[in-house]
This record gives structure tokens, C-alpha cells and sequence, in this order.
């Protein structure tokens, strides 16, 4: 590619210097730029990639991408927003390659992975050749890959996306999180189905405020049916929890076709008599597609709308209904999410993910539902991030827990004591008795003294970082797995 044909890509931006440069690869980190690269210059959240363009030079960038003219003697196309003009130009380099598969996206505050990895299981148990992005990880033609973040950077996500066509990917289902929303991480990434799952408080610290947020998730259904591939003549759909009153608000923003599900409301997709077991999730769904009945394997009323939303994209796609009850009744569980830690004790210890008050709630109102026993429940909250989360998490985790062990999550940068603390305001708000909860700042000790005071038929609930593998203590990443502590406290426990 030309570095004129980059610059016609990217509206309003001014060319100077050889437009006839070849560039042959996209580079945003001067450390990795490799002879032929354009740079693309990023102004970070903490350092600003225009000071490393004479690096990306040094390194034999061929040209640069930047948001003011750099005295360098490389041709430089200048834009009024990089990230931006990284997204559009991922997409011009990479040929578009998501307009060579169907593209289903999910957003929301909760229950993306859950959603993206039952859509995955049915296009798969289809024979389509399925790819799928997320928190979790990368997976598509028999590979796994680690993930970066929910959302990759538009660079990286466009090269995965060409990786994938290249290898006869047909369907690519992926998270889009509120983070690359605002940073146009997936501009012009061609979308057939967006799902919304739901809309409530986290990210305070990056949106700032409730209407903010949403004005973020809404740029996903709003751009939807922008990105028109000639050949490609499709319609797009906007899939809404009708539940969620956050879905109105989209639903007028969008030019694609509206389809709803939901359990309260009426909607497109609608479930009913619904019924929770410790072991799994029953009830009963009427579709435009007709009706049927299904036993999911995973708990909680949530995991229903996780059901809900990933049957209504794959009616979209055309796949039978009873073959869509088939799929989700295998699916055993998705990492981290309710998962049972069973080494064989007379007490339950389910790990989850839920690091937000709507999903610690829904949780907790999960297992309240089927414990007999008590509810022990060990979470923190990570640092730098929405502090306003925490006290509003702490009073939840007392509402329905017997016991709570308030603990560090990820404290990143944060002294650790300090979000205990803020956590402990919530508690002390609502004059939660102190013999009601311990603080124990090292996460393994709050696990461990939550399994000692377990007795036969309570529940034990490790909440927050799910499937994570690592803790962020400072600067330093350190090997933690919650559900391979548990497992280990639980051998050790003499009975
Ligand atoms: C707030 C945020 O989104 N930050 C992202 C952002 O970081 P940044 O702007 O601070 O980057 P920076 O370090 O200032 O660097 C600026 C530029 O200089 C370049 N650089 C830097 C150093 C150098 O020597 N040479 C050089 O060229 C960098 O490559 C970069 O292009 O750009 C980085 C790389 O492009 C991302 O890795 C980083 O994500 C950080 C790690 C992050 O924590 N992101 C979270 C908040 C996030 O995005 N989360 C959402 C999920 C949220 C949810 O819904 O739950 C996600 O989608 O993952
Ligand atoms: N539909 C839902 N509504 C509310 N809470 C949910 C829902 N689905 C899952 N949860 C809760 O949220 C946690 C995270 O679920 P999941 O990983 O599917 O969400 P996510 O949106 O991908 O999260 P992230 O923003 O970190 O990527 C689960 O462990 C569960 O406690
Ligand atoms: N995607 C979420 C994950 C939070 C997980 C939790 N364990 C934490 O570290 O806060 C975030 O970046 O806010
Ligand atoms: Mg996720």
C-alpha cells in the first residue's frame, strides 16, 4: 500500500511528503516497528506515542500517522484523531476482512463472554467454522490464543480478523467492550448481529457517569448498517434485552432491524417458567421461529438472558430451533462463571467472575435461591478502576451473604487496605454488624478462612476474577487461580 492510498482512507487528513512511499506494514508501538512500517502515533492515557516516532524512525518506519506535524524527514499524513485513523486504516490494509465473515458482537456491561461462548458452541455444533474473541481468550481453526483484553486494539483485532478468513473462518463472534466503543477500537469493523445484554454500573472511572456510559454502548448500535459491503448485501439486526430499559434508547439510535428478547417484558424471544437448581436452569421459549423447552446446564436467572440472547442470534442465522436447544443443553459451563470447585466436600465452593454490583447481585441471587445452607461469600474489587463500585458491592455482599470476607481483588496500583476500606463503607452504611465480616487483605487467606468456617451444605462464593490466572499486586503479576487455591485449602482441611 501507498502511503497516498493511506491518506485517501482517512477523511480530512493532510499529506506531506512522498505519497508514493511503500509501506507494508502498521506499527502503533515504536519497539516492534520493523523496516517498511507506518507509525502510527497514539496519544496514550499515560505516555504520548508522538515521542516515540524518532524511535519508530530508528527502527525504519517508513512513514508516520500523527496528530501534529513531527520534525522527522519521513512523509506524514496528519489527522485529527489517531486511534481513529488506526481503525480505519487496520480495516483499508487488512482488505476488510470482516466483511468476509458473519460478525456477530456483543455488548453490555454483563454477561458477554457467557453470551459469545454459547453463540460460539451453536455455530459450531453447525459446522460453520466459528471464531471467537473475547476476555477469555482468541480461539478459531483449532487454536487458542491468549487474550489481551475483552476487545483488542483496532490493529491487532483487524490482523485477527484476516488471520481468521485467511483460515475459511465464516462466523466470528466477539465481546465489544464500552472501552473500545469510546476508542473506536472495532470502526469499521462490518457487523451483522449487535447484541446488547445489559446496562448497569461499572467503568465509572473511564464513562464518569451513567448517561455517559450509555451514550458509548449506543455508538454500537448506531454505526450498525454504516459499514455497507457491495458484496455483501445483508440486513443487519440489533438484538435487545427487552428487559433492560437502556434497549429504547438503542433501539432509536439504530437503522438495523430492532428484535428483542427478554422474560418480563414482551419481546421477540421470550422465556418463561423459569426454574433453578443447584445443577442447572429450566424453562420454556417462544420465538418468531416457535417454542421449546430447555435445561441449561449453568445456573442463575441471568444465564437465561445469556440463553435468550445467543438463541435470537442464531434464529438469525438461520439455525433450527431444536438445534439450538441441543447446543446450549451441552454446554457444561463457561470458565469461571458459577463454576464449581468439587473435590469432593460436603460443602459447595463455586468461583465466579461477578466483579460489578448487578453481577455480584445476580449471582448471589443465584445461589440464594439453592443454598440450604449458609452463604460464605470472599470479593474485592479491583484497583484503578470505578471506585464507586465498592461500597455499593459491599452492601450487596452483606444482603445476601451470611459471612462476608472482604479481600483483595486486583489492587493494580491502589494500596490494597484502602479499597478494603472503601468496600467497608458500604457495610458500615447499612450497620452491618462486625462479627458479620472479616477484612483479610491476601486473597488467600480470606479463601481459606471462608473454607474453614464452611459447614456441610453451605456455600462458599469466591467472587471476581473467575477464570483469571494471575493477581496484580503494585506493578508485579503474581500466579494466583482462585479455584486452584480453593481446591487446595479444601485437601488441606482436616474434617
Ligand atoms: C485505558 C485504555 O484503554 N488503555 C489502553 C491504551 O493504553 P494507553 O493509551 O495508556 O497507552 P500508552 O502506554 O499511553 O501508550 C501510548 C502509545 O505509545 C506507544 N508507545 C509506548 C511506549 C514506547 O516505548 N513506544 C511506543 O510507541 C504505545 O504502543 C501506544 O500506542 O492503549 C494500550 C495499547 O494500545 C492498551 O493496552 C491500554 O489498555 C489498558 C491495558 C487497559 O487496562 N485497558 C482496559 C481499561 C480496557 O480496555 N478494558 C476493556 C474491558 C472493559 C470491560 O468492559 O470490562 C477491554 O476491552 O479490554
Ligand atoms: N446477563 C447477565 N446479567 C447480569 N450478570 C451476569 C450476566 N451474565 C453473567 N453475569 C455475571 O457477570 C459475571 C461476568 O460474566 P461474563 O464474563 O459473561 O460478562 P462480561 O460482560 O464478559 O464481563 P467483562 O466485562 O469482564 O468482559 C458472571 O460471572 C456473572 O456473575
Ligand atoms: N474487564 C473488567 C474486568 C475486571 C476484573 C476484576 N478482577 C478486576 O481486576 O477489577 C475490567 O477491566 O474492569
Ligand atoms: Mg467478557
Amino acid at each position: 500500500m501507498k502511503v497516498k492510498e493511506c491518506a485517501s482512507c482517512l477523511a480530512a487528513s493532510r499529506l506531506y511528503g512522498d505519497g508514493e512511499t511503500e509501506i507494508t506494514g502498521l506499527q502503533a508501538d515504536s519497539r516492534r516497528v520493523k523496516p517498511g512500517d507506518l507509525f502510527i502515533c497514539l496519544p496514550g492515557f499515560t505516555v504520548d506515542g508522538h515521542d516515540f516516532a524518532p524511535q519508530a524512525a530508528a527502527n525504519g518506519a517508513s512513514a508516520l500517522v500523527c496528530e501534529r506535524r513531527l520534525d522527522i524527514d519521513l512523509p506524514q499524513i496528519v489527522v485529527d484523531d489517531c486511534r481513529f485513523a488506526m481503525a480505519v486504516l487496520s480495516n483499508a490494509f487488512f482488505g476488510s476482512p470482516s466483511s468476509r465473515m458473519r460478525m456477530i458482537g456483543v455488548t453490555g456491561t454483563n454477561g458477554k463472554t457467557t453470551t459469545t461462548y454459547l453463540i460460539e458452541r451453536i455455530m459450531q455444533d453447525q459446522n460453520i467454522k466459528t471464531g471467537l474473541i473475547g476476555t477469555i481468550q482468541m480461539r478459531y481453526d483449532g487454536q487458542t490464543f491468549p487474550a489481551s483484553g475483552t476487545t483488542q486494539e483496532s490493529l491487532e483485532l483487524q490482523r485477527t480478523l484476516s488471520d481468521m478468513a485467511q483460515k475459511g473462518v465464516q462466523c466470528c463472534v466477539m465481546e465489544v467492550s464500552s472501552h473500545a466503543l469510546q476508542q473506536g477500537r472495532v470502526k469499521g469493523t462490518d457487523y451483522r448481529t449487535a447484541i446488547f445484554t445489559n446496562l448497569t454500573q461499572d467503568h465509572l472511572d473511564y464513562h464518569h457517569t451513567m448517561e455517559e456510559y450509555r451514550a458509548v454502548k449506543g455508538l454500537f448500535f448506531s454505526r450498525l448498517g454504516n459499514v455497507i459491503s457491495p458484496w455483501k448485501e445483508e440486513r443487519k439486526y440489533a438484538v435487545l434485552n427487552a428487559d433492560d430499559e437502556a434497549s429504547a434508547y438503542f433501539a432509536a439510535q439504530t437503522a438495523a432491524e430492532v428484535i428483542t428478547y427478554g422474560i418480563d417484558s414482551p419481546a421477540n424471544v421470550r422465556a418463561s417458567q423459569i426454574s433453578i437448581t443447584s445443577k442447572g436452569t429450566f424453562f420454556h421459549v417462544d420465538t418468531f421461529k416457535g417454542e421449546t423447552d430447555i435445561s441449561l446446564r449453568m445456573v442463575g436467572k441471568f444465564n437465561v438472558y445469556n440463553a435468550l440472547a445467543a438463541i435470537t442470534a442464531a434464529l438469525l442465522e438461520d439455525v433450527p430451533l431444536e438445534e439450538i436447544k441441543a447446543s446450549l443443553e451441552s454446554v457444561a459451563g463457561v470458565a469461571g462463571r458459577v463454576e464449581s470447585v468439587d473435590e469432593g466436600q460436603d460443602f459447595a465452593v463455586i468461583v465466579d467472575y461477578a466483579h460489578t454490583p448487578d453481577g455480584l447481585e445476580n449471582v448471589l441471587r443465584a445461589v440464594c435461591e439453592f443454598a440450604t445452607g449458609r452463604v460464605l461469600t470472599v470479593f474485592g474489587c479491583g484497583g484503578d478502576r470505578d471506585t464507586t463500585k465498592r461500597p455499593l458491592m459491599g452492601k450487596i455482599a452483606a444482603k445476601y451473604s451470611d459471612h462476608v470476607f472482604v479481600t483483595s481483588d486486583n489492587p493494580r496500583t491502589e494500596d490494597p487496605q484502602l479499597i478494603l476500606k472503601d468496600i467497608e463503607a458500604g457495610l458500615q452504611e447499612d450497620g452491618v454488624a462486625q462479627d458479620r465480616y472479616d477484612m483479610i487483605v491476601d486473597r488467600r487467606e480470606a479463601i481459606r478462612k471462608a473454607i474453614e468456617m464452611a459447614s456441610p451444605s453451605d456455600v462458599v462464593l469466591i467472587a471476581g476474577k473467575g477464570h483469571e490466572t494471575y493477581q496484580l499486586i503494585g506493578g508485579v503479576v503474581h500466579d494466583f487461580d482462585d479455584r486452584v487455591v480453593a481446591k487446595e485449602v479444601i485437601r488441606g482441611r482436616s474434617y
